[in-house]
């Protein structure tokens, strides 16, 4: 090769060279490359050294990233390559930088640089905003699923809830054999606490009521308000006898409670229905009925006590 062709050469290597780095450098995004082996950075576009710095020929580890005390464990190169070696095609994640803290889609590649060895090339775009409002909808998305469970009042779960989980819990029971419990609590002669104090009293009875509720039952119990003044339990693996020592409780525990209102003092009661279902093999709307039986035995001997479906 003579002298000449080799200076054109070289002319228009240098020209391609600064035309694709006039293209790199007008990109909206990170472009960099790596030595797969090395680290060295071999390659950093505008956009990444108006950030990171001029990082051409550091270890990129050290620089793209903070605190690092060896190859980052988040690294993706051994999944650029494939069981020969060769490279594998785009890999695309999302990762939030550890130097500025914003979020990044990356689109990673190995591909053979002039040399002939291995880099890696990533391009990651700025997914910052995309991922505030992703992680905005994801927060509305739980609170409303949320809201669609819980009885505003109390805070406990609603209607549905109750008859949804509770048709779950006796469908596990009828597999495993163990029994479950349903009771039905009713706050007693509400009616004269609304006539009396008001609506906006009654409320704040309802509240103070749920509050031994919430704390008494266990995490895998299902406690709801079903109706006005009517709360319900699924207590599963749970026989007669063990929810009549928690009915007790609950009793004495809302006995107990007083709610003021001005100078007065609101003593609450409440009357409960029990029944078990040993085998699952009875639906959670007849369960309550029955339960509610019991209770209606409860409110007509008096109230402020506990029966048994028999
Ligand atoms: N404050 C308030 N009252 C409610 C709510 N839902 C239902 N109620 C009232 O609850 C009362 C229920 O009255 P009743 O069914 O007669 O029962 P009770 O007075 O408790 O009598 P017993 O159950 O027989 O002891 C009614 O006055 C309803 O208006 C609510 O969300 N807030």
């Amino acid at each position: 090769m003579t002298k000449q062709v080799e200076n054109n050469e070289k002319k228009i290597a240098d020209e391609s060279y600064r035309s694709i780095s006039i293209v790199l450098d007008s990109l909206d995004a990170l472009v960099y490359v790596s030595d797969m082996e090395a680290y060295e950075v071999l390659l950093a576009n505008a956009y990444g050294r108006s950030i990171w710095g001029d990082i051409r020929g550091q270890t990129c580890w050290k620089v793209l990233q903070t605190d690092q005390d060896g190859p980052c464990s988040f690294c993706t190169n051994n999944r650029l390559l494939d069981e020969t070696g060769a490279p594998a095609g785009v890999y695309v994640w999302e990762f939030q930088n550890t130097v500025n803290k914003r979020w990044y889609q990356c689109r990673d590649l190995a591909i053979r640089w002039i040399d002939g060895r291995l880099v890696r090339l990533e391009i990651a775009t700025d997914i910052t905003d995309r991922k505030a409002i992703e992680e905005e909808l994801l927060a509305a998305k739980k609170y409303a699923e949320e809201l669609s469970q819980k009885d505003e009042l109390t805070g406990l779960n609603n209607r549905r809830v109750f008859f949804e989980r509770g048709h779950n819990i006796l469908e596990l029971a009828k597999r495993s054999g163990h029994s479950v419990s349903v009771i039905m609590m009713d706050i007693d002669h509400f009616k004269m606490t609304n006539d009396k104090y008001g609506h906006a009293v009654g409320d704040k009875v309802l509240q103070a009521v749920a509050e031994p509720l919430k704390r008494i039952v266990r995490e895998i119990d299902i406690v709801a308000r079903i109706g006005g003044e009517e709360f319900a339990f699924v207590l599963p693996e749970t026989c007669l006898e063990d929810a009549t020592i928690m009915a007790e409780r609950l009793r004495a525990e809302i006995e107990n409670l007083v709610v003021t209102n001005n100078e007065h003092q609101i003593k609450i009661t409440a009357s409960f229905g029990l029944v078990a279902c040993e085998d699952g093999n009875i639906g959670i709307d007849a369960l309550l009925a029955n339960a509610d039986e019991a209770l209606y035995i409860a409110k007509r001997n008096g109230r402020n006590q506990i029966k048994k479906y028999h």
